[in-house]
């Protein structure tokens, strides 16, 4: 089982190997860095989840054919009871052309965090300058959400927490027949 994932970052890499072998055996994962081709932060679900599907198809362009294909996006959403930092997974099986989609638990934002960020700014950017933390320097792995919540829901939790939604509809035999195909170009 060839897997892609879309993306070189850390907190990905480790959030995919650590529950690709619920669900496969003999996984081997390969990475590319493409571009999402969204805003450096997404802002709502529909962007994110575009991010997925450009990062998908810039990478299959790039590398050819594997078994599945795996895009994890980061983004925000801000309503009146503030601002919140979540992820999306998109996992595509490339054999049968089905895909599953999954989202993960939503970490509370500082408000003298959230007061700087827009869709154009990189979030991890302005926690690096400006949040008090004795974790800083593990933010590749555990993310702004593990600063904010002091360890307790790291990047790697938040991008399983998706991968295992997205997953875990697509392997369930209940669900045969109502699976989603991959959109045609
Ligand atoms: O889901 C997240 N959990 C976190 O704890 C976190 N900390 C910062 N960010 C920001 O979210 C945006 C989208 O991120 P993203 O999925 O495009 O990833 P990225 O740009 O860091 O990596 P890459 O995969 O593009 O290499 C970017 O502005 C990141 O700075 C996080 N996102």
């Amino acid at each position: 089982m060839r897997i892609l994932l879309t993306s070189t970052n850390e907190a990905k890499q480790k959030a995919l190997q650590n529950i690709v072998d619920r669900f496969y055996d003999l996984a081997i994962i390969e990475t590319i860095s493409v571009d999402s081709g969204v805003s450096k932060t997404p802002t709502n679900d529909q962007e994110a989840i575009q991010g997925c599907w450009n990062r998908i198809d810039r990478a299959r362009e790039i590398k050819g054919d594997y078994d599945a294909y795996v895009s994890f996006e980061g983004l925000i959403s801000n309503h009146e009871f503030g601002m919140f930092l979540y992820g999306w997974c998109l996992f595509v099986d490339g054999t049968k052309n089905e895909y599953g989609l999954g989202a993960s638990s939503q970490v509370m934002v500082p408000r003298f965090i959230s007061s700087k960020i827009s869709a154009d700014v990189e979030f991890s950017d302005v926690v690096k300058a400006d949040y008090p933390s004795e974790h800083l320097s593990k933010m590749p792995v555990v993310g702004s959400n593990g600063l904010f919540t002091n360890l307790h829901y790291t990047r790697v939790q938040e991008f399983e927490d998706a991968a295992l939604c997205a997953l875990g509809y697509l392997h369930n035999p209940a669900n045969v027949g109502d699976q989603r195909s991959v959109p045609q170009k």
